[in-house]
């Protein structure tokens, strides 16, 4: 599991520490880091040209320090300073200590940019409040040939949510200190950090608010049928989906449900007689069921299915036409529910459950807000869909999801989603690990799907379109994926498979 602690408990666990041991530890591990991304890129660090952008506080610090120990093995240093009466003492002194040029000249610094290697981003960390200073945006947009490393996170990037408050840099490497910050793996911002690299430097922050599942979390959580398995016991999902004008809802939710493990699908709603021809497994009309989905493409039939399923007694996901129905009704309409009930919107949705001034854009610009305030005023768990797919509990923490492709924004990828949680709840997961367990896989299937026999992508935690050989799905494709993404995850050699697939820490 990847912990991601707020800059609240970052700074209780430091206190607890003396503070330049840790310091010491950071700049060692920053350095060694541009070390070896310039002994990869130029060959050798000797002759290599740094620039440092350093802020006026510890991150400004450690930069100013690893510069100064690049400079130590030859590297051409040269520092801009853009608090200059505020810069670290003790770390620009060390670094003028190796002969680094420092310059407080913007213009310069600009000029410094475009030619440099390596660019150390040390402008804020943990301490930046409200996205970046006018001094500082014009690097946020600067031309630059080099690598750009943040320290700590990206600058303008919020470290507790990963909003993006107008300009912050964009990274092609992230090395952060003790812990993740949640900003690291929440879109926009992570989005601007890269890879990331934790440097461990002896911190002890108490339980993590937001977590990121990895594979060997996944292989824990995923059921597997014991020797006195049935099919009622592997759990039965009943679905609600689908309607004559949205047939092929229903057919992907189901293939999402029978690949994500269901004992059974109970099928309700009017294409009955196709999906049973496409999927003869499929049991028709009412019966037992463990877990209910209701929602997907359901149109004319949402009402009636949005009461028959939030009487249950059993755990109901809601989706799509489910949740603008819900939203019609407002939180209320849960408030008689003695099951665990899970949303899935995406952020258009979630701007509707929300009302008021909410849009999809503000949804999506604030994620983690966003899924746990539905989750607060629903008493629901939220799984918030997109670019970094969010689950949050009613008490707020959290879960983000490291599997995502852009592939998946395909048309129908959300229903195989539900059918997938669905399944992951009848078989009696609650609520929170069916859904962060459905996405990690959801987004395996996709990256799977998409670079079909080709290893998948090494890169960024957040696989971007582009990466090479990489192919469009369907969301039909990502349902069959399933199957492989799960081997994937809990094969023993999953560890592997994992750094294949750039998820590893
Ligand atoms: N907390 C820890 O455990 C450790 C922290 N370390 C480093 O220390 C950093 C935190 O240092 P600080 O607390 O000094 O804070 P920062 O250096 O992150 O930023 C604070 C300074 O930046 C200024 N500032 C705030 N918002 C700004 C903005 N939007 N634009 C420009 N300037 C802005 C403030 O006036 C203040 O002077 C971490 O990010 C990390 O790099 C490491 O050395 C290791 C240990
Ligand atoms: N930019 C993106 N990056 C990663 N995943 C995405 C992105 N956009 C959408 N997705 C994922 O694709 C799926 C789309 O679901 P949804 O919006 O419900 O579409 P549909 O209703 O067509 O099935 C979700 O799992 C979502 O997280
Ligand atoms: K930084």
């Amino acid at each position: 599991m990847r912990h991601a602690h707020t800059v609240e408990q970052v700074r209780a666990a430091e206190a607890e520490l003396a503070g330049q041991p840790l310091m010491d530890r950071a700049v060692a591990g920053l350095a060694a880091t541009c070390a070896r991304l310039l002994r990869e890129r130029r060959g050798r660090v000797y002759g290599s040209r740094v620039l440092v952008l350093a802020g006026s506080g510890d991150n400004g610090g450690d930069a100013l320090f690893a510069g100064a120990a690049l400079a130590r093995r030859g590297a051409a240093v040269s520092a801009v300073l853009l608090s200059p009466e505020k810069a670290h003492r003790a770390a620009l002194a060390a670094l003028r200590a190796t002969g680094g040029q420092v310059t407080t000249d913007q213009n310069v610094g600009l000029a410094d940019f475009a030619r440099a290697d390596l660019i150390l981003d040390g402008i804020v960390g943990i301490g930046g409040r409200s996205g970046l200073r006018p001094a500082a945006a014009p690097y946020a947009t600067a031309p630059r040939t080099g690598l750009l490393v943040a320290v700590d996170l990206p600058s303008g990037v919020d470290a507790d949510t990963g909003e993006v408050a107008g300009a912050a840099l964009r990274a092609d490497l992230t090395v952060t200190f003790g812990t993740h910050k949640p900003g690291l793996l929440i879109d926009p911002g992570a989005g601007h950090a890269g890879p990331v690299q934790l440097v461990p430097i002896g911190l002890r922050p108490p339980a993590a608010p937001v977590q990121a599942l990895q594979h060997a979390d996944l292989a824990a959580l995923l059921p597997r049928p014991g020797a006195e398995s049935d099919k009622y016991r592997r759990g039965v999902l009943g679905v609600r989906a689908g309607s004559e004008r949205y047939p092929g809802a229903a057919q992907l939710v189901v293939a999402g449900a029978l690949h994500g493990g269901a004992g059974a699908v109970r099928y309700l709603g009017r294409p009955g007689a196709e999906v049973v021809r496409r999927h003869p497994e499929v049991l028709l009309g009412d019966g037992r069921v463990q877990a209910w989905v209701v929602g997907p493409g359901s149109g004319e039939a949402t009402v009636e299915a949005l009461d028959a399923t939030l009487a249950a007694e059993v755990p109901v996901l809601v989706d799509a036409d489910g949740l603008t129905e819900l939203a019609r009704r407002g939180p209320g309409a849960l408030a008689g529910r003695t099951a665990p009930t899970l949303l899935t919107p995406h952020t258009g949705e979630a701007a509707r459950l929300l009302g008021g001034a909410a849009t999809a854009e503000r949804c999506a610009a604030a994620r983690l807000r966003t899924a746990r305030e539905l989750a607060d005023r629903y008493g629901a768990t939220v799984l918030l869909k997109g670019s970094t797919t969010v689950v949050a509990r009613p008490d707020g923490t959290a879960r983000v999801n490291p599997t995502g492709t852009s592939w998946l924004a395909t048309a129908g990828s959300g229903d195989v989603l539900a059918g997938l949680a669905g399944a992951l709840l009848a078989a009696g997961l609650d609520p929170f690990d069916a859904a962060s367990a459905a996405a990690y896989l959801h987004g395996l299937a996709g990256r799977l799907a998409a670079a079909g026999g080709n290893r998948l992508p090494f890169g960024s935690v957040h696989s971007t379109v582009g990466d090479r050989g990489e192919a469009p799905v369907t969301a039909r494709q990502v349902a069959a994926a399933l199957p492989a993404a799960w081997r994937n995850a809990t094969a023993p050699q999953g560890g592997s498979q994992q750094d294949a697939a750039g998820l590893g820490d």
